[in-house]
């Protein structure tokens, strides 16, 4: 346990930033043993399908969340920064944005882009950890779901880990099939610029200060969890939950 955590003083907010980075490295999903075998090119074709098919589902709720974060901004200037994160995954127009190119991912591993859409596939441990984070952000205070974003000062690291080592891992992977993540490597730092200066200048409390850094490990925990489900169903043991993606061949 924290050995501030009995204590009632304000962190300054470069100590906040400090423990919040703190939580990174000890609980973001580039630790899960099933991203460890993904980035490594030790899972099967079928395995990849399995987490592009169920990370999709986190992918197509982003916007949601942020559409509920947007409404409880106060002013312009915060819901034009916020809107921005929409416009990211959902595009300016057909054919475009984070969505349409993770769908292109899953196509790109072999998986059929109505079914994805339908979400039919994927695992119930997925739809609870991505519904539990929008009503995280629907729910809890704003300085709390801005703070949950905060799980992407730790993504541009593993993106390039993961791009890298699918590329060099997995022989039906292409540069074209991973280009999800290429924008993403300017979009989640600029996404962190904002929410970290946001939550260092608005939790002015210690309490406040307390529950930005609690809303942060719960959303390592909304990662985590998804992972879990996926190395449980596909990996060991191996139990695929009734009703879930069933890979050819299984
Ligand atoms: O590839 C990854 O490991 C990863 C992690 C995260 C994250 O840390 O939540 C996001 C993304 N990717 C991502 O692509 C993305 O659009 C995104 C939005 C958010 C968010 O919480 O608003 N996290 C993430």
């Amino acid at each position: 346990m924290n050995a501030d955590l009995g204590s009632d003083r304000l962190l300054a907010p470069d100590k906040l930033e400090a423990e919040l980075r703190a939580i990174g490295a000890v609980r973001y999903h580039h630790l899960h043993p099933f991203h460890k075998l993904l980035h490594a090119g030790k899972l099967t074709r079928a395995q990849v399908q399995a987490w592009a098919l169920n990370r999709y589902y986190y992918q197509a709720m982003i916007p949601i969340k942020d559409a509920h974060a947007l409404v409880r901004l106060p002013t312009s200037e915060l819901r034009r920064e916020w809107r921005r994160r929409i416009i990211d995954h959902d595009g300016d127009g057909p054919g475009k944005g984070g969505i349409e190119r993770w769908l292109k991912l899953a196509e790109g591993v072999g998986l059929d882009r109505t079914y994805v859409q339908s979400t039919e596939g994927i695992l119930p441990g997925t739809r609870f950890a991505v519904e539990a984070y929008v009503n995280f952000v629907r729910d809890r205070p704003i300085l709390e779901g801005i703070a949950s974003s905060l799980t992407e000062m730790f993504s541009p690291d593993i993106i390039a880990d993961r791009v890298r080592g699918m590329l060099a891992g997995y022989s039906f992977i292409t540069e074209e099939t991973l280009a999800y993540f290429t924008p993403r490597l300017t979009q989640a730092p600029q996404d962190v610029d904002f929410a970290l200066g946001y939550v260092k200048q608005h939790a002015t409390t210690r309490a406040d200060q307390e529950a930005v850094l609690a809303a942060l490990r719960f959303k390592c925990d909304v990662l985590w969890a998804q992972l879990d489900a996926l190395h449980f169903a596909y990996v060991e043991p191996g139990l695929i939950p009734p009703g879930a993606f069933v890979p050819e061949g299984k």
